[in-house]
């Protein structure tokens, strides 16, 4: 950008430009780079929420990328599901969940076992803190007294989107040690 800028400005001030056209000329040029670089996060969110590539955006998206970003408003009308293919791919960054195929809708899928009844209660209380944060809300189930598992998926489209991924790793990052069963050790 500003070796592009650079020897217009100069080529612009050896010709004495009046100060107020040539601010109107950078202001102009600053009006359009703003407006293509929200049009490339745009294109950016759409494809990884959809999993195409037809705008040449990047689909390839870090755990970092997934722990960083907001999940956005699901009431959008360009919102599509991923494609199993994009989901599999980003699964790769959400250690400890799976894919589920449940009557044409994937989903998310993860499970624990916790100490009781009530931990598995507490367990819900931080990942609901976290759903409101986000806006994003996972099924919540607590099977058979300790066995917790989460379903996510995105229902208004009726599969996944960029933001069960980003709430998935969200979760990840929880501490919940204290609330799980430890694992008996063979002897
Ligand atoms: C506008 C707002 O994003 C929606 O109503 C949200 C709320 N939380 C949600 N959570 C999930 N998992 N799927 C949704 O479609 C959804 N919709």
């Amino acid at each position: 950008m500003s070796r592009l800028l650079l020897p217009k400005l100069l080529s612009i001030s050896r010709t004495q430009v009046p100060a107020a056209s040539l601010l109107n000329n950078l202001y102009g040029r600053h009006k359009r780079f703003v407006h293509w670089t929200s049009k490339m996060s745009q294109d950016s969110v759409r494809s990884s929420t959809t999993g195409g590539s037809a705008s040449g955006a990047r689909t390839f998206c870090s755990l970092e990328d997934l722990l960083a970003k907001k999940c956005v408003p699901c009431n959008s009308k360009d919102l599509r599901p991923m494609t199993e293919q994009s989901a599999q791919d980003l699964l790769q960054k959400v250690a400890g969940w799976d894919l589920a195929n449940d009557n044409d809708t994937l989903k998310l899928h993860r499970s624990w076992r916790v100490k009781s009844f009530t931990k598995g209660l507490d367990f819900f209380k931080r990942v609901a803190d976290i759903a409101e944060s986000e806006g994003h809300h996972p099924d919540l189930h607590l099977i058979g007294w300790n066995n917790v598992k989460i379903e996510i998926w995105t229902h208004a489209i009726g599969g996944l989107t960029e933001n069960d991924f980003i709430l998935a790793a969200k979760i990840n990052e929880l501490q919940v040690e204290d609330l799980l069963r430890k694992k008996k050790v063979a002897n």
